[in-house]
């Protein structure tokens, strides 16, 4: 498994952001979904290393980052577009990516070729000379995912990576995503479900530190089309999609008091007697 999180604990000052949570991620686009505040951002800078756990143990690449030269061989295979995005406007597209590629101690003589790819897959070729003060706040965005996979990461982390994108850049986004989980372990926080169902093969569901949910995006599709939120006239206020009910449903079960890593089973809120697909 390219990341193993044992007893993963998060605390900023008295907010427990995350709470003794076990995790494996392996190759594979996994999509990391919750409310606002659920620990999507403080699961990911830990994995990123920019931000070290309150306690328990994690391993990425085989490797235990609690040691400072561990941790260092394992910045080399990460890629990282952090929720607010920090970059030098004054640089170019082609300056700023080729510095992230320096950080990253790419052997240099492969670095312009490098570049122009991460650029070229995030469709800003036509632009790779302007300045990025000039750019559109979409077109930043995907300068941060160019950043990101310029040195073909082991592990890619994108925390809100759509956010600001324009419909038709989604798209090519999400193809980038699942052209780059066929030999990578990438981890998307997000939002937008639809960018789940379209480009992850697996999910996570946090909420409020803990693991509501965890499984294919299809079984996250089939809980919402034989739950009660899904059944049809059960839930008038709900007119989401399966997907987007199931989220709604495997919340609902885990705040229900349902811990067991799917939110269903024993679940006291299920008196209804409706059929689920697990
Ligand atoms: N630097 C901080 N200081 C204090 N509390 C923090 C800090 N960072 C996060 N928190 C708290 O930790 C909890 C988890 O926050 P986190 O940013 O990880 O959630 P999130 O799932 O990424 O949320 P969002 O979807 O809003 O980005 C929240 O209660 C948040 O208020």
């Amino acid at each position: 498994m390219t990341v193993e999180a044992d007893g993963l604990t998060v605390t900023h000052r008295k907010t427990v952001a995350l709470d003794a949570v076990d995790l494996t991620f392996g190759t594979g686009v996994h999509g990391l979904l919750g409310p606002n505040g659920a620990g999507k951002t403080s699961l990911i800078r830990v994995l990123a290393t920019v931000a070290a756990p309150t306690r328990g143990r994690v391993e990425l690449l085989g490797r235990d980052i609690s040691e400072h030269r561990e941790r260092s061989a394992v910045r080399r295979r990460l890629g990282y577009l952090p929720q607010g995005f920090g970059y030098y406007p004054g640089f170019t597209v082609r300056e700023f990516v080729s510095y992230i590629a320096w950080l990253k101690e790419m052997p240099a003589a492969g670095v312009p070729q490098a570049v122009v790819r991460a650029v070229d897959r995030v469709g800003l070729m036509d632009r790779i000379d302007a300045k990025i003060k000039t750019l559109s706040g979409g077109m930043v965005r995907r300068v941060g995912i160019a950043q990101a996979v310029v040195n073909d990461p082991d592990l890619l982390l994108l925390d809100e990576p759509t956010a600001g994108l324009d419909p038709e850049q989604r798209v090519e986004f999400r193809r980038l995503l699942r052209d780059l989980g066929r030999d990578a372990t990438v981890i998307v926080s997000t939002h937008l479900v639809e960018d789940v169902a379209a480009a992850c093969s697996e999910v996570t569901l946090l909420e409020s530190g803990r693991v509501a949910f965890r499984g294919t995006t299809a079984e996250l599709t089939d809980l919402g089309a034989n739950s009660p939120v899904g059944a049809a006239g059960a839930d008038p206020d709900h007119d989401g999609n399966p997907i987007e009910r199931g989220y709604t449903w495997a919340l609902r079960a885990h705040r229900a008091g349902g811990r067991n890593g799917t939110g269903l089973a024993g679940d006291p809120a299920r008196t209804d007697g409706a059929e689920t697909s697990r």
